[in-house]
């Protein structure tokens, strides 16, 4: 017995067991050996296949069934501009219902009247109501009964509505903090209250959170932002886990920098380092996001990401998030070790963008002093 492969025989005859395999069998894997690497292979290979056979074949159980949103009724907060007034355009052209939820009434009309024009039949509606969603749960709740009672029970809540402020952390406000933490994460917390009891006794129901790529890493800039966009994921994941059993999908849709009047108002102040960083990811379209987030909502995706490095932070970040294709599972399992890899490198680029633009500010003092 000459090759290593042999070796559980090899153990067998010295503890003179060769009995226990028939002389056929030795003579054959003796004049075979070197086919034994690759039988093995094929074994391996064969029980990978029939693995992921057979998760496919379960795969209709994890995914949910599409949303019909032809007549449905689609409330979207933070609806009268920019990414949210895209996803209401989105949906009234697939023929949905839409509440639009924000404060300045006046900027709730003309959207309104421009997303009017996208009418696929004359019975859609567009309604309107005014409330800052971070205030007080009662007021929020009304207008949720009220909009049930014009439009019917809510098929879908899209949590759109928040703001943003990019500075130093020792130059943001001390108010600031608190403010984004009440918009962001409560205004998205009071809508879903609101709606959940309606969506699990019908069995039935959408709430996406429009979280941002902000909310997957950490940036320069965005110590008062970040964390409030991380605590929709930290909600979300835990809404999922009990409400999935009444068929509710929650999606979180994680946008890099998009064209709106938003983004405009944020790059007044934004630190240069937070711009050269943010650039990375480059700028969408609201109507592209809005695409992208509606498709996702109505799949009940769990996770919705744009562009090729929303792809790769929403693989690399999935951590116990939960899992709404076998695809997804799959190139989650096989993508991390690269995916982490290519963040490191990423992140290298980050620290000395922010090392560099750090001296260049110190020489510009200096230059002014002298
Ligand atoms: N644009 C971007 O680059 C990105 C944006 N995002 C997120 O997407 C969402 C939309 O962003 P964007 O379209 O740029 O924002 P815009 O500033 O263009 O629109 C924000 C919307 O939210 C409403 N809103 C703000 N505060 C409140 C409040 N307290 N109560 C009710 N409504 C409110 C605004 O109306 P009103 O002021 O009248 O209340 C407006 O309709 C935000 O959550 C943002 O964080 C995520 C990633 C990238
Ligand atoms: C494999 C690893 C890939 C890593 C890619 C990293 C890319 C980082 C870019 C982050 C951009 C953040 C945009 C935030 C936009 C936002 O929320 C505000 N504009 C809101 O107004």
């Amino acid at each position: 017995m000459c090759s290593p492969w042999l070796w559980p025989l090899q153990l067998l005859q010295e503890e003179g067991l060769n009995s226990v395999l028939p002389d056929w069998l030795c003579q054959f894997i003796h004049s075979w050996w070197f086919l034994l690497p690759l039988v093995m292979l094929l074994v391996v290979a064969a029980f990978i296949v029939a693995f992921v056979l057979l998760l496919y074949m379960v795969s209709p159980l994890i995914s949910p069934r599409p949303l019909k949103l032809n007549g449905a009724h689609v409330v979207v907060t933070g609806g009268s501009s920019g990414i949210g007034k895209c996803i209401a355009i989105e949906c009234y052209k697939q023929g949905a219902f839409i509440t639009l939820v924000a404060r300045d009434e006046s900027k709730l009309l003309q959207a309104k009247k421009e997303i009017d024009k996208h009418a696929i039949n004359d019975k859609q509606v567009v309604l309107c109501i005014s409330v800052d969603v971070s205030k007080d749960y009662s007021q929020v709740e009304d207008v949720i009964k009220q909009a049930q009672e014009k439009l019917g029970p809510v098929d879908m809540l899209v949590n759109c509505a928040g703001i943003t402020v990019a500075a130093k952390f020792e130059e943001v406000k001390v108010d600031c903090f608190k403010r984004l933490m009440e918009v962001n994460y409560l205004g998205s917390v009071y809508p879903t209250r609101a709606v959940i009891p309606t969506m699990k006794e019908r069995r039935m129901g959408r709430i996406v959170f429009v979280s941002s790529q902000a909310g997957q890493l950490g940036l320069f800039g965005y110590t008062a932002y970040s964390p409030s966009k991380f605590a929709l994921r930290g909600l979300a994941e835990s809404l999922q886990m009990e409400i999935k059993p009444y068929n509710i999908y929650v999606t979180v849709a994680y946008p890099p920098d998009t064209d709106t009047p938003g983004l405009a108002e944020e790059n007044k102040t934004k630190p240069l380092e937070t711009k050269l960083i943010s650039e990375t990811s480059g700028l969408c379209q609201p109507e592209q996001v809005a695409k992208v987030i509606v498709k996702d909502a109505v799949q009940g995706n769990f996770n919705s990401s744009v562009g090729a490095d929303g792809y790769m932070l929403s693989a690399l970040t999935c951590g116990m998030s939960p899992v709404t294709s076998i695809t997804e599972g799959l190139q989650q399992i096989v993508t991390m070790g690269l995916f982490r890899t290519i963040a490191l490198f990423y992140l290298g680029s980050f620290d000395s963008i922010v090392r560099r633009c750090m001296m260049q500010r110190e020489q510009l003092k200096k230059n002014r002093q002298d």
